[in-house]
Parts: C-alpha cells; sequence; structure tokens
C-alpha cells in the first residue's frame, strides 16, 4: 500500500504551497514528481517524510496516518535525501554513512552485527566502500550525492523519498545514480527537473502546477506537449524513443528563431 497522500493542504509563510493534493505511490515503483520551479515538489516530499504536518489532510502509510507514529517509527520506515544536502563537519564518508542507523538504536545499545551490514551494503550499492575512509571535504559533488543516498539506504527504509538527486552531476554520474535507484527494491519517490530522464528510468509521473497535482500515470500518458506548453509554458515535441520506447521530449525555443525550422517539405513527383 505504500504512501498515499489524501486531500493535503499546507501552507507556509502565509501562502497555500499545497493545495488538495491527493495520490498513491504505487508500492515497489519509482515514481517521478515533476513540476515548475516552486511548484510545491520539496514540500510534498517533506510531508511524506513526516517533517512538516499539514494544514489539512493526510499522510497514510501503509493505509495508517503518519502522524499516529513516532518519528523513530517513520525514520525506521521512510528516508529522505534532502536538496543541498550538506555538512560543516567534516567527517568521514564512513561516519556519515553510520548516522542512518541512529532509528535503529537505542541510547544504549551498542554497534551490533547488523548496523555493520547494513552500512557495509549501502556503501556497496552507491559503489563507496573503497572510499569510506574519506573525508566529506574532500569529496566531489557526485561523490557527495552517493554518501547521501548510502546514508539513507543503511536506515533500510522501504520508502525512499529523493530530492532532485541528480543535481550539479555530469550526464554519466546522472545515469549512473539513476540506474542505481531504479535497482533499488525500494518505493521510491523522486523529484527531477529533466523530463526526459523522468521518462526514461520512472515507472509513473505526478506533475504538480502551484501546488496542485495535474497529472499522474504512466510516463507515455502524462508527457504530452499539451501538457509540457500549459505546466512550464514551453512548446515540445514528444516521440517515442527507439531504443528505449519510452517518450522523449524535444523542446521548441520560446520565441520565434533560426533556432526553429520547419522541416522542408518533400518535393513532390
Ligand atoms: N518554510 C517555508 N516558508 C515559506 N515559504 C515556503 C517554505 N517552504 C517552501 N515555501 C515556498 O513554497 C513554494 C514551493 O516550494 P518547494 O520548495 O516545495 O517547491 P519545488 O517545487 O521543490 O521548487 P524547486 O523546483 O525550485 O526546488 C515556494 O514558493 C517556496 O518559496
Amino acid at each position: 500500500m505504500s504512501l498515499e497522500a489524501h486531500g493535503l493542504d499546507w501552507r507556509a509563510g502565509g501562502r497555500l504551497i499545497l493545495d488538495q493534493v491527493s495520490l498513491q505511490v504505487p508500492p515497489g515503483e519509482l515514481m517521478g514528481l515533476l513540476g515548475p520551479n516552486g511548484s510545491g515538489k520539496s514540500s510534498l516530499l517533506r510531508l511524506f517524510a513526516g517533517l512538516v504536518r499539514p494544514a489539512r489532510g493526510e499522510v497514510l502509510l501503509d493505509g495508517a496516518p503518519l502522524a499516529r507514529r513516532s518519528r523513530r517509527d517513520v525514520a525506521r520506515r521512510i528516508a529522505l535525501v534532502e536538496q543541498h544536502a550538506t555538512t560543516d563537519t567534516d567527517i568521514s564518508v564512513l561516519e556519515s554513512v553510520r548516522l542512518g542507523r541512529t532509528p535503529h538504536r537505542s541510547a544504549i545499545s551498542g554497534w551490533s552485527v547488523n548496523d555493520q551490514r547494513a552500512v557495509d551494503s549501502a556503501l556497496d550499492q552507491v559503489g563507496l566502500a573503497d572510499k569510506s575512509a574519506r573525508r566529506w571535504h574532500t569529496l566531489s559533488g557526485g561523490e557527495r550525492q552517493r554518501v547521501q543516498i548510502a546514508r539513507a539506504l543503511a536506515q533500510q527504509p522501504s520508502e525512499l523519498l529523493l530530492d532532485e538527486p541528480t543535481n550539479h552531476l555530469d550526464i554519466q554520474h546522472q545515469l549512473e545514480l539513476l540506474e542505481l535507484v531504479r535497482r533499488l527494491p525500494l518505493t521510491c519517490v523522486m523529484a527531477i527537473h529533466d523530463l526526459n530522464l523522468a521518462a526514461m528510468f520512472c515507472d509513473t509521473l505526478a506533475v504538480l502546477d502551484s501546488g496542485r497535482l495535474v497529472a499522474f500515470g504512466a510516463p507515455e500518458e502524462v508527457l504530452t506537449p499539451a501538457l509540457i506548453e500549459r505546466v512550464y509554458g514551453v512548446r515540445a515535441l514528444v516521440s517515442r524513443s527507439t531504443r528505449h520506447r519510452r517518450p522523449h521530449v524535444q523542446y521548441l525555443p520560446l520565441t520565434p528563431s533560426s533556432l526553429d525550422q520547419e522541416p522542408p517539405c518533400e518535393p513532390s513527383t
């Protein structure tokens, strides 16, 4: 059953940021959360993680209100990798990933074999096992992103929420990270701006516009020229990739220009 939003309203700074959002996250799948800047993607992820409470409506986890669970209980189930996650303390990769075990440990319990296994497996999955001694400040942007994901995996969640995890990564590292996320046997919700990567990797897409859910479904149902123009104000051609059969979006310039040329007509014979 996983995560569900029922009629969620969320307010901040005197404004309605999320407006009547209802959505069922498909269990065991990767759902992409799309929408323009400021449309409410991070806010929805924070509500799903139980970090903030809705003004109206509720988040359900396995059919029961998230609000009735303790912080610790929620953290054992749901991990959130926030945007621009950083640290001022110069800790090592290993120390950082070990923090993911916090919800599973009590003040008196020692470091267990299970804790160590979870950390080793998380480092392994993100390909950082050989960099566990490296200090945070010596890592590249891509490596830092992978450490954040390893910390979330060490938490052993069943639901993983990712806020623009491919930000600042070069294309190879973006593909690497998305392939990793897609392979995870978890329910994942990922805010992402790149429509082509979202179409290629996500099982379903949800689109927010000014805090409202305006589309939800398989990539080929959601990513239409009409939706892209309505939500982003951009004209686009959408075709089906000949390689992966998913939608492929080709953007047209905002203003008429030499970049936007109609294909020449075939001469008639
Ligand atoms: N704590 C807050 N106080 C006031 N306004 C907030 C707060 N958190 C978010 N907002 C506002 O809510 C709106 C939605 O923000 P949010 O970060 O959820 O959007 P987003 O879709 O994730 O944007 P982006 O793609 O730029 O990351 C924005 O206008 C933002 O300024």
